[in-house]
């Protein structure tokens, strides 16, 4: 049997004869195929050291590295989930689907349940060769299309767009999956996880992107929270004259910290169309259900559902009197003659639970965009250090091989060794990351501050000015984007 030879990428130059392999190589294809031969390698979250022990009061001058960086979880969740993106499953024969390929199944029931549209489903996360992005693929399986109309109900879905509905992107039938299925097509969310999942727990470990099988029950702080977000979601649904239809704990993600979204709209309007109901009449539904939902939380399961006596019960003794009135006017059906809205619901009975989620959402927005921030000053050096990396070394340049070694150029490969490869008075490297972002500042700043530049020889030493050093850059760097001058002669 022929042996796979393991190769490190990093070590692709050291294979002398053999196979040569160059890792960086990227064809046009690349956007949209992912390979699917292999799992990536798992991400090395390890590669920033965590954060020691604080320094207390340090000088208002003096900075620790980790406050020049993302913090440690934000990061780590942000990588998290371009793994969960880009993760793929080798060797699994699932077809490719319209403009969809590389399925990936979300869901890893081996029963699966018909509960919440009469049909079993299976969602798969998938990648469009139209836009090279990913999304996710809802297969209601064994479902006829009676009616071409139908289908047309979620033209309505793709026009709305909210931060607490998971966005609809198309439907459409197919028989790829041998069988005749229809699809619908959502925005992928990765690491999401739903309400019951976080809330009821017990099966989370049937999906492949929620490996641990942690849940809690919700505080009444939380179960506000999703109330609040729940009626944006339908205050938007409802004023489109549509009707969610499904309110339930596997059917709403969780897509961040305290971030819910109603997922897997439109799909009863497809399958299940005017069953004999008038819209504001489905409309009264969502809110029964999601008062119903309310209780659940609030009960820590779906089993009380069957004795929602007892539940309310159970609020009494738990929740506030505010709580308590508000699920009251959810779960009751009102008399017959009267109309019960969600614009009312949020009006008389969530409307300082808005005001409160508005001023955390607008909290957790300010310390995003204070991380954000101090990204882009990373990305002005990242841009900077390319820039100089496209110049120094350069092997060759229009037939010159030694362009990058002489003139201003020259001087820039010394900058980088005074920057990089310094060492301290017992000749060890000076690793020092302060002293690179230092340098790497003032080049970008231009600064007047002068810098001396020894050869490597030792038997040279120039003095230039930071504002010279980028004019350098600047100038090399031009030089390398004007259209060749070769190719004009030519
Ligand atoms: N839009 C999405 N983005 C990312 N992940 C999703 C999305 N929709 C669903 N998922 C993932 O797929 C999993 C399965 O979703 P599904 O709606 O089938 O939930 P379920 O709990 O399995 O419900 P059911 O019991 O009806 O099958 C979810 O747990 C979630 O991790």
């Amino acid at each position: 049997m022929a042996q796979t030879q393991t190769v490190n990428p990093y070590e692709y130059t050291n294979l002398g004869n053999q196979v040569q392999i160059n890792p960086y190589v990227h064809t046009a294809n690349d956007m949209f195929y992912q390979q699917q031969s292999n799992f990536p390698q798992p991400l090395q979250y390890h590669l920033y050291a965590p954060r020691g022990p604080e320094r207390t009061k340090l000088d208002p001058h003096q900075r620790t590295i980790h406050g020049l960086f993302l913090p440690d979880n934000l990061r780590e969740e942000l990588q998290k989930k371009n793994e969960a993106t880009l993760q793929s499953v080798p060797n699994i024969a699932l077809p490719v689907v319209d403009v969809y390929h590389s399925l990936v199944p979300l869901d890893m029931t081996v029963n699966k349940s018909s509960s919440a549209f009469g049909f079993p489903s299976s969602v798969y996360k998938a990648w469009s060769n139209k836009d090279g992005k990913p999304y996710v693929l809802r297969r209601i399986e064994g479902f006829r299309l009676a009616n071409e109309k139908h289908i047309m109900n979620v033209q309505r879905w793709k026009k709305i767009l909210s931060g607490s509905i998971v966005t609809v992107h198309d439907a459409f039938t197919t028989t790829r999956f041998g069988d005749s299925s229809i699809i619908f097509v959502y925005d992928y969310h990765p690491c999401a996880r739903t309400l019951h999942d976080e809330h009821f727990g017990g099966q989370s470990t049937r999906h492949l992107s929620q490996r641990n099988n942690h849940h809690q029950n919700a505080s009444e702080a939380q179960i506000w929270n999703y109330m609040v977000q729940i009626s944006t979601a339908l205050k938007t649904i409802h004023a489109a004259g549509l009707a969610a239809r499904l309110i339930d704990a596997t059917k709403i993600l969780i897509t961040g910290k305290g971030r819910i979204r109603l997922n897997a709209c439109s799909i009863l309007d497809v399958l299940a169309p005017d069953q004999h109901a008038s819209m504001l009449e489905y409309q009264l539904e969502d809110i029964h259900s999601l008062g119903r939902l309310v209780l659940s939380l609030a009960c820590g399961g779906t089993g009380v559902l069957q004795n929602p006596k007892k539940g309310l019960e159970h609020v009494q003794r738990q929740y506030s009197a505010e709580f308590r009135a508000a699920l009251n006017y959810l779960i009751v059906v009102p008399e017959q003659g009267q109309m019960k809205t969600i614009d009312e619901f949020i009006s008389q009975y969530a409307y300082s639970h808005f005001a409160q989620s508005l001023d955390s959402a607008q909290l957790a927005n300010d310390e995003l965009e204070s991380h954000l921030s101090r990204e882009l000053e990373n990305g002005r050096l990242v841009r900077l250090l390319t820039k100089i990396n496209f110049i120094i070394e350069r092997p060759e340049y229009e037939d010159q091989r030694a362009w990058s070694e002489t003139g201003e150029r020259y001087l820039l490969k010394l900058f980088r060794d005074y920057v990089f490869h310094s060492v301290d008075e017992h000749g060890h490297p000076a690793v020092d990351m302060a002293h690179v972002l230092a340098c790497i500042n003032k080049l970008d700043a231009g600064s007047d501050e002068k810098v001396m530049l020894v050869s490597r020889d030792e038997q040279n030493c120039f003095v230039a000015s930071y504002k010279e050093l980028k004019r350098h850059v600047d100038n090399a760097f031009n030089e390398l984007c004007k259209p060749s001058s070769l190719a004009l002669r030519r």
